[in-house]
């Protein structure tokens, strides 16, 4: 195959996954611990999703700066399974973090190459409706509703809606929620063609007898099982169960990818190649 036919195959490969994801909604969630890879090329991604008529949103994390920012103010990061233990003054940086300079960043990058993107908290419209979602975590919020109709607008209009995971209870109240958390309910909410939760790491993986391996699909018994068995532990805890929530409320498609490989994302949706991990359960399974 010459140069410009391996090129040219490379489209012809995408055509299928065009026509059949075009207007659809995908959900992606780009964490905090991805952040330190290829960010414009990821924003790229996205935008290239868009180009095809896919409906993108995007939910973004933060964790690892917020942790440098508490300890720039030398304030304790303390975390139970996975989720930040977040009193009033850490709620503080979390809001300034998240809804400030992560948010506005993946905006401005939108911008840059000329796509209307919003950036907004799941404040904004009531966006994210919480409870508090145990008392030894203080300000951590559980989600209770998504209330999408500001999204749908967005998304009718054309516009890529950037969402930082703060959430807001019935009396105003505002609650840090674990982004993965507030992307699976989201793309439960939306019933998105996909969820894409884009780590630092390949997707799931485990200890096997020849070393360590990344999972290529899960069933929501593996994930209990690996659970078990602790070898899910820390940020992977709320990922997994963001998938499977996601997967219950009826998004299609769910999957862990590494966002510091070059191009993951655009490999996982327009190509034959199958990387990171599937999480199986609804229409999947
Ligand atoms: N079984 C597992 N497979 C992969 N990663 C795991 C697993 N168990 C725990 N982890 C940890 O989860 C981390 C990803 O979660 P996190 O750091 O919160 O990322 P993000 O910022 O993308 O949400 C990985 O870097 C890894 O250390
Ligand atoms: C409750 C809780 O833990 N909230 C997270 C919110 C940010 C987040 O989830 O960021 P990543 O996706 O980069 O981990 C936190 O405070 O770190």
């Amino acid at each position: 195959m010459t140069e410009w036919t391996a090129k040219a195959s490379v489209l012809i490969e995408a055509l299928p996954y065009i026509k059949r994801f075009a207007g659809k909604t995908m959900v992606i969630k780009y964490g905090g611990s991805a952040m330190g890879g290829p960010f414009e090329q990821v924003i790229l991604d996205i935008i290239w999703l868009k180009q095809a008529g896919i409906r993108p949103v995007v939910v973004h994390g933060g964790g690892k700066e917020i942790s440098a920012m508490l300890n720039r103010l030398q304030i304790e990061s303390k975390f139970v399974d996975g989720l930040r233990v977040t009193d009033s003054e850490t709620m503080n940086v979390v809001e300034m973090v998240l809804g400030g300079s992560v948010n506005k960043r993946i905006a401005a990058t939108f911008h840059k190459h000329g796509v209307p993107a919003v950036g907004l908290t799941g404040v904004d419209g009531g966006l994210l409706r919480v409870k508090q979602k145990r008392a030894e975590l203080g300000l951590v919020g559980e989600v209770v509703e998504v209330s999408h109709s500001l999204l749908d607008q967005m998304l009718n209009a054309s516009v890529v809606p950037i969402i930082a995971p703060i959430g807001v209870d019935d009396n105003g109240v505002r609650y840090n929620v674990n982004a993965d958390s507030a992307a699976g309910a989201i793309a439960g909410a939306l019933q998105a063609e996909k969820l894409v939760l884009l780590t630092d790491v390949p997707g799931i993986m485990c200890e096997t007898q020849d070393g360590k391996q990344v999972l290529n699909q899960i069933t929501p018994a593996g994930i209990q099982q690996l659970m078990e068995e602790g070898q899910i532990t820390g940020g992977m805890v709320p990922k997994v169960e963001a998938c499977l929530q996601a997967l219950a409320a009826g998004a299609k498609h769910v999957h862990i990818l590494n966002g510091e490989e070059p191009h993951a994302l655009l490999l996982e949706v327009f190509t034959d190649q199958g990387i990171g991990t599937m999480v199986i359960g609804g229409e999947s399974a």
